[in-house]
């Protein structure tokens, strides 16, 4: 079987400044998914123009800077993070040779081999976050996935995790005896379901 080899990392966004070049359709719905997980998230939107809804979540969002223009070089300057999201195939790969140049890591959106990272499909409960990938084989496999685990993950999850929060701030002993009991308390989530009713 074929292999994902993505290794998936999750970002501070409001630590990182993340430049999005493309104002249109795909430039809001990525700017959309940056927010919704981090508000603070730090974004440039550079675009000769803007869907309303881009503006509408400017105005929602403070931490996002949306500037009409051309795209120049300039607009790297002091960014981690690049999207390239134009509808000018050409523009974008200039736009990823100028982040390569810069060793900025970019996301070419209509360009899966020249991405540095995929955007995943986000499932969250609470402290809970997972992002699916599928290789950039289905894009609407991993919406449909994320649709089925959102409802799969029960809300009382986070209670645990606040709950084990707690006691991992209390366990004392060496690191090895923490895991030890950590592992413990925990192993009724991996319980199995068949041996419970034997
Ligand atoms: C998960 C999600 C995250 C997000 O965008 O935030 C995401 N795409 C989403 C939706 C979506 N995208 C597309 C459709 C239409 C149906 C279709 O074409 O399949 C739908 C469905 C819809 O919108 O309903 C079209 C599309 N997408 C890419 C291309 C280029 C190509 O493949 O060549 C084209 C063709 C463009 C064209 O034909 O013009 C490329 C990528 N899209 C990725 C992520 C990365 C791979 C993730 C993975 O490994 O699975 C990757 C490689 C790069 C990237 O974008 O990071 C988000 C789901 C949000 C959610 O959870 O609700
Ligand atoms: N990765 C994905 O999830 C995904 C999904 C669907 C489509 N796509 C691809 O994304 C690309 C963008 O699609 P869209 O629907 O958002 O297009 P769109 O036409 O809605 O928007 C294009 C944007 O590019 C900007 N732009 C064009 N030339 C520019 C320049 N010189 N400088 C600055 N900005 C410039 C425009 O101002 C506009 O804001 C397409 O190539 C499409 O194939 C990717």
């Amino acid at each position: 079987m074929e292999e994902n080899r993505l290794f998936p990392v999750f970002f501070k966004l409001n630590r990182l400044h993340v430049l999005v070049v493309g104002g249109g359709n795909i430039g809001h719905e990525k700017v959309n998914a940056m927010v919704q997980n981090c508000p603070e998230a730090t974004i440039t939107v550079v675009a000769t123009w803007f869907l309303p809804e881009m503006e509408t979540l400017a105005h929602e969002y403070h931490s996002i800077t949306l500037l009409q223009k051309e795209f120049s070089c300039g607009d790297l300057l002091g960014k981690d993070l690049v999207i390239a999201a134009t509808s000018d195939r050409e523009l974008n790969h200039s736009i990823w040779e100028k982040a390569k140049c810069s060793k900025v890591l970019i996301n070419v959106a209509d360009t899966p081999e020249l991405c540095d990272f995929y955007l995943g499909s986000i499932v969250q409960k609470g402290n809970l976050k997972i992002a699916i990938s599928t290789n950039g084989k289905s894009p609407t496999v991993a919406k449909r996935l994320k649709q089925v685990l959102q409802e799969a993950i029960p809300d009382g999850l986070d209670e645990v995790l606040n709950k084990l929060q707690v006691i991992r701030d209390k366990l004392k002993g060496d690191f090895s005896e923490k895991v030890k009991q950590l592992n413990k308390i925990t192993e009724v989530l991996v319980q199995d379901k068949d041996a419970d009713k034997a």
